[in-house]
């Protein structure tokens, strides 16, 4: 055996599928979308929504904590994030097809090599496509705009065009930027193999650092309205 095979990200599996009636965790990062979340959610008491943090590992930590004590059926990464130039406008929801630690990896003289190439990932984890359709058709139905791609997982927030470049060439695709649904993913599918969503309004465009721009107010609205669409695809 390789010293360094890492014998333990395989066992991500999803082999538990969604039924109606199960119960729902739903984690964001910060109490405002905490706050969002519930409003939406109208006090449903399917749905249990837990604050885990702010980037991967707390994510991580505080939704394997979550997991122990109750059985849910389905574990939703909520929130606000920054969308990719000409991929997810400010305003827009974005539902992840694929959650991905996008910085989860080495820098080489040629660039970055996910833990994947390395032979330790896995460091993508996808999303069940029936579940993805049936919340972004209620979405597009209630009239949201709505993107479907991957999501980034990152530790480090992107300030520059370059980075956002050097992102989007990594992942093709990619949609959306956030800090915590790789983290929440992980905890859920590894060995529980629980279904994951990730579910973000998007703040902000993933770029050039400019505070100014936000829309946090703006994106925990939509987050709020689009919490309540969860009602009725999740019964
Ligand atoms: O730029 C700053 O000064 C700054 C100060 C405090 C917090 C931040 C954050 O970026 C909070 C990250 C928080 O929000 C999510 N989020 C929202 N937009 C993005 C993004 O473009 N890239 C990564 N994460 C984003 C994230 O999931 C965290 O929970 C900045």
């Amino acid at each position: 055996m390789d010293l360094l095979t890492n014998e333990k990200n395989p066992n991500i599996t999803n082999p538990r599928k969604w039924e109606p009636g199960m119960r729902v965790l739903v984690l964001t990062a910060v109490s405002a979308e905490r706050e969002a979340v519930l409003r939406g959610l109208r006090g449903d008491r399917r749905f249990d929504v837990l604050i885990v943090g702010v980037g991967p590992v707390s994510a991580a930590v505080n939704t394997a904590k979550a997991l122990v004590t109750n059985d849910y059926g389905l574990v939703v990464s909520a929130g606000i994030g920054g969308g990719f130039p000409g991929k997810a406008e400010v305003g827009s929801l974005v539902v992840a097809n694929e959650i991905v630690a996008a910085d989860l990896g080495v820098e080489t003289s040629e660039g970055f090599s996910s833990l994947d190439e390395l032979g330790f990932g896995p460091t993508r984890i996808q999303v069940d496509a029936s579940l993805v359709n049936s919340v972004v058709e209620a979405l597009t139905a209630a009239k949201f705009p709505v993107e479907i791609g991957p999501v980034l997982t990152v530790s480090t927030v992107t300030g520059t065009a370059e980075s956002a470049a050097e992102l989007a060439a990594r992942v093709p695709g990619a949609t959306a930027e956030a800090m915590e649904g790789y983290g929440v993913a992980f905890a859920a599918t590894n060995d529980l193999g629980i279904p994951i969503l990730e579910l973000r309004a998007i703040s902000n465009l993933v770029g050039p650092r400019d505070r100014a721009a936000w829309r946090i107010k703006e994106a925990l609205d939509i987050l709020e309205s689009a919490s309540s669409v969860l009602l009725e695809v999740l019964p």
